[in-house]
């Protein structure tokens, strides 16, 4: 299974160590493509060593949305990246997971929590957490997927 993660890399790197979580439990049920976006030394000034520059990242990256089984994003960062991927993968009738942190006093953006549902038979979901239930909720959603 290929999966995309989606972080937030110049919306700012405050859960690079949340991303990090969440993308070691992610590499038990597939490839995670963008591995990258959990790495500390990506800084918010974005990848630097990637020769062509943001054109060359943009489509690598849409080309890996292209290929991917499942997207999941964490939100709770706000990111233009992010919000344009989740946009993107939803226009390609994706199976996206968005993850958000109530904890963190931000509130998700309508376009993303009012988009619940509306690929129907509960492709795009939202789930609000809690950094310690990161993993189990990952390994049910996961867990579901892998019964189908
Ligand atoms: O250097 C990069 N590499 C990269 O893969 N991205 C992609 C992956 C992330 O999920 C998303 C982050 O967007 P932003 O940088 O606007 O926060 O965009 C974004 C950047 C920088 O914008």
């Amino acid at each position: 299974m290929n999966i995309y993660f989606c972080g937030s890399i110049r919306g700012g790197r405050q859960d690079v160590k949340i991303y990090q979580k969440i993308v070691k439990k992610l590499q038990n049920y597939g490839q995670v493509l963008t591995e990258h976006v959990s790495h500390d030394d990506v800084s918010e000034k974005g990848e630097d060593a990637l020769q062509g520059g943001d054109e060359a990242i943009y489509e690598r990256d849409m080309e890996w949305l292209a290929q991917s089984d499942v997207v999941v994003a964490e939100v709770t960062q706000p990111s233009f990246g992010v919000g344009y991927e989740i946009g993107q993968a939803m226009a390609m009738k994706k199976r996206i997971l968005c993850l958000f942190r109530p904890s963190s006093g931000k509130v998700l953006s309508a376009m993303i929590r009012g988009a619940e549902g509306k690929l129907g038979s509960s492709l795009f979901q939202v789930r609000d957490y809690v950094e310690a239930e990161v993993e189990g909720i990952l390994d049910n959603y996961f867990g579901e997927l892998t019964k189908n």
